[in-house]
């Protein structure tokens, strides 16, 4: 390489450590991205790029990396993190330096890694993050004495605070010149085993660390309280408890809000547009379509506080340790829990998170059940339904619909188990691996992360809005009003491909409306909801006001419940499927997992109105 072209590229750095700590939170603050951080290890599963401009106004590349607890690369994400710091992904050169960010609150864990990390041969810095939790605990560094132990510079850093990253772009400023020249030097190679290395990570240690004695650490007090194997899980199900309750008991007033103003908006195109297809596409097809889904934002929003609230926290890592034996009990590695976390936003980043487990058998399994968890697709359904055929009334304390929506999703979780237990009787044989998670501390969750968070959780579910749900609505509108003279919505083109599906349907309780629903409903599942909206829009003269109203007058208790069940499971959701083919590298597994979820919702579908029915409720 010209001397010239390596001064005029800029500098490329990778992020690399062990899971959790910090590396993505360095990277958004630097670059200004926006890349998921939470308070347990395996968030980041891919690679990603961003740039950001040293205070000399020099611009420097950053590479963040998954985390990597070593340098075997058992899982694929470690993999990827193992292949962009030694040239070898696709596409990409290899980084000029590395950038190893350790947890300073827990370094007597993680040190050795940053000695086998030298072996890359490449310039490499320790930073020490979180030095703000490491004086928390009580902990004392003398970095001088580290950098001489490690024989690397070493800069501490504070990755979420301005104040505690000036150190480090100071640093950078300097370090990085010498990187692009050529002149930063290269560590020595360290040699020897594992079990060498981590004697000199001990013995590093000992020599440049000290804490404090002290009591015991706030993280060990509250786990004491929170881990106890009884009373942690009765913590566990109050908090998801009381999530669903707020969900249901504080989403109200907003609600109205939304809902009088779409009712408003379509008043308003109803004045201003003459009566004829125009007016009605744009306040049958487009604005009830969107409305019917767009109204349970405030209850996404409030569900998304509570779960990025424990998840920024670090109390979700305490769930996966609580409901680990429960897990190992039916086969399910302890590595899975994550990934089907994930899955309750959406199924597809939970099936790219099950790249951390290493076993691939126990990844397929975590793959083919990530779909039964509910994701925030299947809740305009839910609720939708719920406010229609539940009353409003309460059981003690607790609000009655909010007890039946944390049913729904128990039914979910445990047909979940179900099935990993037959999988892995039948595919996938062999041994699972343990829940292998570091507990990380706790840590008050940073403002301006969690508000994002929730921010870009409300944004992803209005974009759908308007990527998938008004089209939709509008193709549904144009198949109900065509051809013109069709008497009823049987004879619509919607009305044909409906009839197509309802013999299949009509067993298990539903009725035309519904069957002609569930097939846009492919491509999202809370574009059922908007196409019933749009479909008795059309339809109705005389049928006013919220959907749940609606569909309260049009169905019966039987074959809304139905309808429950069948969400419970439901296939629909043709990006999931896309996902399982990419990351299952076949086309074997998605069509089973269609086929099994499709049984799964027959099934219950079935049962559930059979048995609405025989209680007199059909
Ligand atoms: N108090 C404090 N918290 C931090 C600091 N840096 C990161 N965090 C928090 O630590 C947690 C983990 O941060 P991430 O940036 O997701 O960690 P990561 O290394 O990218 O993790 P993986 O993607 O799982 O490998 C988050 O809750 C952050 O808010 C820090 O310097 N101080
Ligand atoms: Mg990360």
């Amino acid at each position: 390489m010209s001397s010239v072209e390596t001064q005029t590229r800029p500098v490329r750095l990778a992020l690399l450590g062990a899971p959790n700590c910090g590396k993505t939170s360095l990277f958004n603050a630097l670059t200004g991205g926006r890349a998921k951080v939470a308070n347990y290890p395996g968030v980041t599963v891919e690679y990603r790029k961003g740039v950001f401009d040293l205070p000399d106004g020099r611009a420097i590349e950053l590479l963040d990396l998954p985390g990597v607890y070593g340098d075997t690369g058992k899982s694929m994400d470690e993999r990827v993190a193992i292949d962009a710091v030694s040239g070898r992904l696709e596409n990409e050169r290899a980084p000029d330096a590395i950038l190893f960010v350790l947890d300073a609150a827990h370094i007597e864990t993680h040190l050795h890694n940053v000695l086998q990390a030298k072996n890359y041969g490449l310039p490499i810095v320790l930073v020490l993050n979180m030095m703000d939790m490491a004086a928390r605990d009580g902990l004392n560094i003398d970095i001088p004495a580290l950098e001489q132990e490690l024989g690397i510079p070493v800069v501490n850093c504070v990755a979420v605070r301005a104040s505690g990253r000036a150190h480090l772009l100071d640093f950078l400023t300097e370090w990085s010149g010498d990187v692009a020249y050529g002149s930063a030097p290269k560590p020595s190679e360290e040699r020897g085993e594992v079990r060498e290395i981590q004697q000199r990570a001990r013995s590093a240690t000992r020599h440049a660390v000290s804490r404090i004695p002290q009591t015991e650490t706030i993280t060990h007090r509250i786990d004491k309280i929170v881990l106890h194997p009884v009373l942690g899980l009765l913590i566990l199900l109050a908090i998801l408890f009381v999530m669903f309750q707020a969900v249901y008991t504080w989403a109200g007033p907003a609600m109205d809000l939304i809902d009088s103003a779409i009712g408003g908006l379509q008043g308003a195109v109803e004045a201003i547009i003459p009566d004829g297809l125009l007016q009605s596409v744009i306040v049958d097809g487009a604005i009830a379509g969107v409305g019917a889904v767009l109204v349970f934002l405030p209850q996404i929003v409030i569900l998304f506080a509570f779960i990025l609230l424990l998840e920024a926290s670090g109390y979700m890592a305490r769930a996966a340790f609580l409901v680990d034996t429960l897990m190992a009990k039916v086969g399910l590695n302890g590595r899975a829990f994550i990934p089907l976390l994930s899955s309750f936003a959406c199924a597809i980043p939970g099936i790219m998170a099950a790249r951390t487990i290493e076993q691939e058998k126990d990844r397929l399994t975590t793959i083919l059940i990530a779909p039964l968890m509910t994701c925030s697709a299947r809740w305009p359904v839910y609720f939708m339904i719920i406010a229609a055929f539940i009353p409003q009334g309460r059981v003690g304390p607790f609000s009655q619909q909010g007890l039946v929506a944390f049913g729904l999703i128990l039914v979910g979780i445990l047909f979940a188990f179900i099935m990993a237990f037959i999988f892995k009787k039948t595919l996938s044989r062999g041994e699972s691996g343990g829940l292998l998670i570091e507990l990380p501390s706790y840590k008050t969750p940073v403002f301006r992360d969690y508000l994002m968070g929730i921010w870009d959780r409300a944004m992803i579910f209005v974009n759908r809005a308007g990527r998938i749900i008004l089209p939709a609505s509008i193709i549904i509108w144009v198949l109900t009003t065509f051809p013109r003279n069709a008497g009823s919505i049987g004879e619509t083109y919607a009305g044909m491909l409906g009839n197509i599906l309802l013999p299949i349907l009509k067993p298990i309780g539903f009725n035309l409306e519904m069957s002609i629903a569930l097939i846009p409903a492919m491509a999202a599942r809370e574009v059922a909801v908007s196409s019933l909206a749009t479909i008795y829009a059309v339809q109705g003269d005389g049928i006013e006001g919220q959907m749940s109203a609606v569909i309260a007058s049009q169905w019966s208790m039987a074959t809304g419940l139905a309808f429950l069940a069948w969400f419970v499971f439901a296939p629909q959701c043709l990006s999931t499927f896309a996902i399982i083919r990419k990351e299952t590298h076949s086309w074997k597994w998605p069509l089973f997992a269609f086929g099994y979820l499709f049984v799964l919702a027959y099934a219950a579908a079935a049962v559930t109105y059979h048995t609405a029915v025989a209680f007199g409720l059909g």
